[in-house]
């Protein structure tokens, strides 16, 4: 059996409007790029990065969602697996800011148990189309109980910092849940990987149909 490279896994979603830059804040998280292009995520994605927190060898899978309504059906069967939920808006944009109260919802549906959230206003380079301050979205935030940050996948600010503080908390929740002071993530890890294959299948039938036009 081949050796794992890492010590822990996590998994990490993104949700949000359509435009946001959900798979901007990933691709410079993970490759250090930014395009200016705006290519309309189909389903999910996902890309992983290995990163060491604390000398532990974390491998972080970060899934990306389609905000296209369409696709909703498909994004919401994954909040289930995920540790960690980024619910992401564009401070450019209102109207994606208030409907980050339907996206809590329908964590609350979806997600399972509890799971660690951030909100992350995106785009904070473009102070002048601004609509959105940032006291706003910390209020939103603080009135959930839940995290906030501003970022910008375009001027690099703050993609490294969003990541790695989720991937602190992920380690130490984790830690704190093992009773006895063990690393408990084995069966995560198992399960985690089960759930991919089963659930890209799945998307996989549910993209072609709705490619088909099938409902
Ligand atoms: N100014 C600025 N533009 C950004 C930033 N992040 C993304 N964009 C732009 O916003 C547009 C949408 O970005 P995406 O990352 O494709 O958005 P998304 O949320 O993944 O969109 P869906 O796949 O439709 O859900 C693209 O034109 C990006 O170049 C940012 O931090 N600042």
């Amino acid at each position: 059996m081949s050796k794992k490279s890492y010590d822990h896994l996590f998994k990490i979603i993104l949700i949000g409007d359509s435009s946001v830059g959900k798979s901007s804040i990933i691709f410079r998280y993970v490759d250090d790029l930014f395009h200016d292009s705006y290519v309309s995520t189909i389903g999910v994605d996902f890309k992983t990065k290995t990163i060491n927190v604390n000398d532990n060898l974390l491998k972080l899978q970060i899934w990306d969602t389609a905000g296209q309504e369409r696709f909703h059906s498909i994004t919401y069967s994954y909040y289930r697996s995920a540790q960690a939920i980024v619910l992401v808006y564009d401070v450019t944009n209102a109207n994606s800011f208030e409907n980050i109260s339907k996206w809590l919802r329908n964590v609350d549906e979806y997600a399972g148990e509890e799971k660690l959230k951030i909100i992350v206003g995106n785009k904070c380079d473009a102070e002048d189309l601004r609509a959105i301050p940032f006291e706003h979205g910390e209020k939103l935030a603080k009135k959930n109980n839940i995290e906030f940050i501003e970022t910008s996948a375009k001027s690099n600010v703050n993609i490294d910092k969003l990541f790695r503080n989720l991937s602190k908390v992920l380690l130490e929740k984790g830690t704190k849940l093992t009773p006895d002071g063990n690393n408990s993530f084995k069966n995560y890890t198992g399960e985690a990987d089960y759930s991919i294959k089963s659930l890209m299948s799945y998307t996989q039938s549910s993209v072609n149909s709705l490619k088909s036009g099938c409902c």
